[in-house]
């Protein structure tokens, strides 16, 4: 391999600044830097067979797969050497130059001292090649695309600070190797007893031999067992993993620390998964999957271009990464593997589009999923919570998108509630169901920008009163979840600032007939009120809901909810003009004074009050806030 000259290039800002954080804030892991290393390699080689499979010339007559570690304690270097896909000079500046993750730059600007400190944070980012500076000071890079000419090899090195060198090359062999030149006392990376241990911790599961030359004891010995006089060193290339794809092997034969590596090596997650399934199927379908629950969600779920998928292979064949036909979006943080034996080698991301046998996959790996969160929220409730606390919104799209799932994801989904008073999401619908009144037929919510607004919703009165669980929803997707989901083991699940209160048999005959004979002593104030409101309110009428405030908002029972208007409109979506109810509680002393105030003026201003408090109660602003404040300290002054 002959070098060329050599050019400058500066890294993106990004990288030097994840470069410094992950030297820092991982060393106390360094020896993830192999584990990071051989997973590339072992991506690199399955990238390579998979084009090999029309290809057959990419493999320049040496199909034999493998990774090779070698170790000079002169020099005081380790190299890897893989024989996979390798690298254009393009890609090699797009990949050990940037980091191609949008989002990554506002997400570094905006970490705390003590998150930068974060081993679990950073690692989020794929530590992956950058890895190796935690214990080298140099690292070199040799590769060429498997395919190109010899000519067309890449040589790049660099001291992981703010710039890289950049050369052309021969290199009669495609893949890559790269060279880590040691820090000062990282020695014990150059120890094949090490090494040897540390592939077999991090690296056993990689399906092709992982390769090292290590010393041959046995030379040292005669026929008769004795030791040589005068015997150098033989050594010879031993495999060390046992290559043998982990998703492949037994259940039982597989130790939970050998999941969870692997999980690392598909995922590039630096923490443990928070739990997996593992099954293989035979029959009508003939597949096995491996599906893992991330413990922590991306800093970058909500982004839309964010990948996502399961990775494909067919009869062990690695087909591709990412592929997203075989799991809902609403199950976007699953990560994991299908290998079917039913999918033709020559598969491709358009034929999964449309395909007979991805379909049945998908409704299989769905439900395998849902068993899987049915089976945590079961046996490992504090576990389960913490799952929903990370993903519980992603799962709340499950209804819309998901309808033959819809009562499933809905029996996982978990609220707070008015049982609890607690703002952390912790009630299920069954937990609900099962604390219902006698008489109640309904699960009855109330949705608003804030918890805190929802917990202090006027509309809660009456439910307080009669002691009936109300569950309380303040994550912006709720009301657009709540409108998908409707209904849950045959009750309705209704609003309750939305339409007439229906309280139906939670209420007897006496209050029923009580309440009558209040609205019609009310009548003329109501009619006197919308009059007076007529350009801020569609009808104004006594209501039985309230306890403890005069009045409050209501929508139209087929109106847009409030939390939904106000997100719409945020997103500058024209929404369709309706005016809210408003209902005044003819119990309140306020509203008994302004029934039977004479002064024209003071009813106008009480009227005025009534209807802005309510607005406030309810988490909407205020027109005029300062009228508002005039109106209050002028009725303060009047109390004598
Ligand atoms: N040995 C290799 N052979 C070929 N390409 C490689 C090799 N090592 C790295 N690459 C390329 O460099 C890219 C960046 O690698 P890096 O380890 O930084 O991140 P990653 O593996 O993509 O994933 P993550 O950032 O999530 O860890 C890889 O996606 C791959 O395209």
């Amino acid at each position: 391999m002959s070098q060329a000259t050599t050019e400058k290039r500066e890294f993106q800002t990004e990288v030097k600044q994840l470069l410094h954080l992950m030297v820092h804030s991982l060393y106390s892991n360094k020896e993830i830097f192999l584990r990071e290393l051989i997973s590339n390699a072992s991506d690199a080689s399955d990238k390579l067979s998979f084009l090999a499979l029309n290809d057959d010339g990419l493999y320049e007559g040496d199909g034999e797969l493998n990774i090779r570690i070698d170790f000079d304690k002169k020099k005081k270097t380790l190299t890897l050497i893989d024989k996979g896909i390798g690298m254009s000079k393009d890609e090699v500046v797009s990949n050990l130059g940037t980091i191609a993750k949008s989002g990554t730059a506002e997400f570094l600007k905006n970490m705390s001292g003590d998150q930068k400190k974060d081993a679990r944070l950073i690692g989020q980012f794929g530590v992956g090649f950058y890895s190796a500076f935690i214990v080298a000071d140099r690292v070199e890079v040799f590769t060429r695309k498997a395919g190109t000419p010899v000519e067309q090899g890449v040589y790049w090195s660099s001291e992981g600070a703010g710039e890289f060198d950049l050369g052309d090359i021969e290199r009669p062999t495609r893949g890559t190797e790269i060279v880590l030149h040691l820090k000062k006392g990282e020695e014990e990376f150059l120890d094949e007893w090490r090494l040897k241990n540390l592939v077999r911790k991090y690296s056993d599961h990689i399906s092709i031999p992982v390769m090292m030359e290590v010393e041959d004891h046995s030379a040292k010995y005669d026929d008769e067992g004795k030791e040589k006089e005068n015997h150098k060193p033989v050594f010879k290339l031993e495999q060390i993993n046992s290559a043998t794809a982990l998703w492949t092997r037994n259940k039982s034969d597989i130790k939970d620390e050998e999941y969870q590596e692997f999980y690392k090596h598909i995922s590039h997650d630096f923490a443990d998964a928070m739990t997996w399934s593992h099954n293989r199927v035979e029959g009508k379908l003939d597949y096995t999957s491996l599906l893992f629950l991330p413990a922590k969600a991306p800093f970058d779920m909500w982004n839309r271009d964010q990948q996502r998928g399961l990775k494909l292979y067919v009869q062990r064949v690695f087909i591709m990464d990412d592929a997203e036909q075989f799991l809902p979006t609403y199950l976007r943080f699953i990560k994991g593997v299908v290998d079917s034996n039913d999918l033709s080698l020559n598969v491709s991301r358009e034929i999964l589009q449309s395909n007979k046998t991805v379909d049945a996959l998908k409704t299989a790996l769905t439900k395998r999923v849902l068993d899987m969160l049915e089976k945590m929220a079961k046996k490992k409730p504090e576990d389960y919570q913490k799952f929903w606390d990370e993903f519980g919104q992603v799962l709340k799209e499950g209804p819309a998108e998901d309808f033959t799932n819809k009562e499933k994801v809905a029996g996982l989904m978990r609220f707070a509630s008015t049982h609890t008073g607690e703002a952390t999401q912790n009630v299920s619908l069954a937990d609900y169901i099962g604390r219902m009144k006698e008489g109640q037929k309904d699960i009855y919510y109330v949705a608003a920008d804030s918890h805190n607004t929802a917990a202090g919703s006027p509309h809660l009165e009456v439910f307080r009163k009669k002691g009936i669980e109300v569950l309380l929803l303040s994550d912006r997707i709720d009301e657009w979840l709540m409108g998908h989901l409707s209904e849950f083991d045959g009750k309705h699940l209704k609003d309750v600032g939305k339409g007439q209160l229906d309280l139906g048999d939670l209420e007897d005959e006496e209050e029923k007939k009580k309440h009558e004979e209040t609205d019609k002593a009310f009548e003329s104030l109501t009619s006197q009120i919308a009059k007076e409101l007529e350009e801020d309110v569609k009808e104004v009428r006594t209501t039985h809901r309230l306890t403890d405030s005069p009045a409050c908002l209501v929508v139209g029972e087929y109106d847009m909810g409030a939390q939904m208007r106000k997100i719409m409109e945020a997103a500058g979506q024209k929404v369709p003009d309706a005016k809210p109810i408003l209902e005044i509680n003819p119990e309140h002393p306020l509203v008994q004074r302004l029934n039977n105030e004479t002064n024209d003026d003071r009813t106008k201003e009480l009227i005025a009050v009534i209807y802005e408090q309510a607005r406030l109660a309810g988490g909407d602003g205020l027109k005029d806030p300062a009228a508002y404040v005039k109106r209050i300290n002028k009725l303060l002054m009047e109390l004598n």
